[in-house]
């Protein structure tokens, strides 16, 4: 029998409510093709600072190192936002663990169901269709990781914090890679997006992308936009693009931004892959929504499960090489909305149901 051994890591907030869900539909899901889940529970964010003392423990990293991808949930939240900013969880835990593992791609797919069209705040005739676009976002650079990044009080009692935007040619180079490899696999259109007409890291991205594709990728229509024009043109017409791809401050902001064009952050999924292959000799990566821990509806049973559960999918698919299993899980999900059974966030008239109730609904489609 096929076992699928991974890691889970819930996190804060909304994050066990959509993992528990997500872990019944994912067993739903595989039991009938004969596939065993191992998986091994672990803590992360705060509730690890809560119950060891820090976001991410050796014994979490162990059970990572242990499994063949991770299933994240999200972490952070108000109870954790007095301690001091490099204790927090986010960027005690976050962004140690997608450094850890050398998790520098991350895959956040803009996908808004013709179905789901009326949950988007965009015109509908704008997108008749619904949104099908995806953006590839380095994740282990830029303003994130750059050093210095600190605080420090000047000399005349002013204090200054500075925070470094850093990128080398290779790390440009091997996103670059894949925003090739997933625009070859769609429509074999990218658009790069910089800031290059200020910014010295996106002048050494923008030349390094260029070159990059005419040496490798002569075949791919590759266009540039500087990230404040790309901000509105996905507002204004999302279905101009298919592939994004950008560096990782701006990858975040316009990963929400396409999230709730898509109709809401409860909608899209990301896989984070770094160089490393697991035991299957598939892709490591690390599986987890694009959104946060949504304080203002923990605890309620409210929150929508579809981003937990379309990561999960991901992870089926390039950890673990079950393309056809993912793709029941989207179509499952596909087919619960159109039949009007929807969490809050995306209800728009519909009567609300609540997670494990959108999670029923899934596990009745597959
Ligand atoms: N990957 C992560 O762990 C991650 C990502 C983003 C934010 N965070 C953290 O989460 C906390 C809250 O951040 P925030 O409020 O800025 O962003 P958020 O993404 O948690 O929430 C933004 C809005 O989206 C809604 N939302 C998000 N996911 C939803 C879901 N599954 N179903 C329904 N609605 C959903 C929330 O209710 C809220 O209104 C912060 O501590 C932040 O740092 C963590
Ligand atoms: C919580 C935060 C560190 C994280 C990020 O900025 O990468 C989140 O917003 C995301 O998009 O995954
Ligand atoms: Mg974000």
């Amino acid at each position: 029998m096929k076992t699928l051994k991974f890691a889970v890591l819930p996190g804060d907030g909304i994050g066990p409510e959509v993992m528990d869900a997500t872990l019944a539909v994912l067993e739903a899901a595989t039991k009938p093709e004969g596939i065993a889940l191992d998986f091994t529970h672990a803590d992360v964010g705060g509730i690890a600072i809560d119950n060891h003392g820090t976001a991410l423990p050796e014994s979490t990293l162990e059970v990572c190192r242990n499994a063949d991808a991770i299933l994240f949930g999200s972490v952070g939240g108000p109870k954790w936002e007095n301690l001091p900013p490099k204790e927090q969880p986010e960027r005690a835990a976050l962004l140690p663990i997608r450094k850890a593992f050398n998790l520098f791609a991350n895959i956040r797919p803009g996908l808004l169901f013709k179905e789901l069209v009326d949950a988007s705040p965009l015109r509908p005739d704008s997108i008749p269709e619904g949104i099908d676009i995806v953006c590839i976002r380095e994740l282990t650079g830029g303003i994130y990781f750059g050093q210095p990044k600190q605080t420090v009080t000047l000399e005349d009692g002013d204090v200054q914090a500075v925070d470094t935007m850093v990128y080398k040619v290779s790390e440009i180079e091997r996103i670059a890679e894949v925003a090739a490899v997933t625009a070859k696999a769609r429509s074999g259109r990218v658009c790069s997006v910089d800031k290059a007409n200020v910014l010295e890291t996106s002048v050494l991205w923008r030349k390094t992308v260029v070159e990059y594709f005419k040496k490798n990728h002569p075949d791919l229509e590759l266009s540039h936009l500087y990230v404040d024009n790309a901000a509105q043109q996905l507002v204004r017409d999302p279905n101009q693009f298919d592939v994004i791809f950008t560096e990782n401050m701006f990858g975040d902001i316009l990963s929400d931004e396409m999230a709730i064009i898509c109709g809401s952050l409860g909608m899209m999924s990301s896989a984070s892959l770094g160089t490393d292959n697991n035991s299957q000799g598939l892709p490591y990566g690390l599986y987890e929504p694009a959104g946060g821990t949504a304080p203002d509806i923990a605890g309620k049973g409210i929150a929508n499960p579809c981003a937990q559960v379309l990561s999960a999918a991901m992870m089926l698919r390039y950890s673990f090489g079950l393309d056809a299993i993912a793709d029941r899980l989207s179509a499952a999900i596909r087919k619960a909305v159109e039949d009007g059974v929807r969490t809050g966030d995306i209800a728009f008239g519909k009567s609300p149901v609540g997670t494990t109730v959108m999670a029923d609904a899934i596990i009745e489609r597959l």
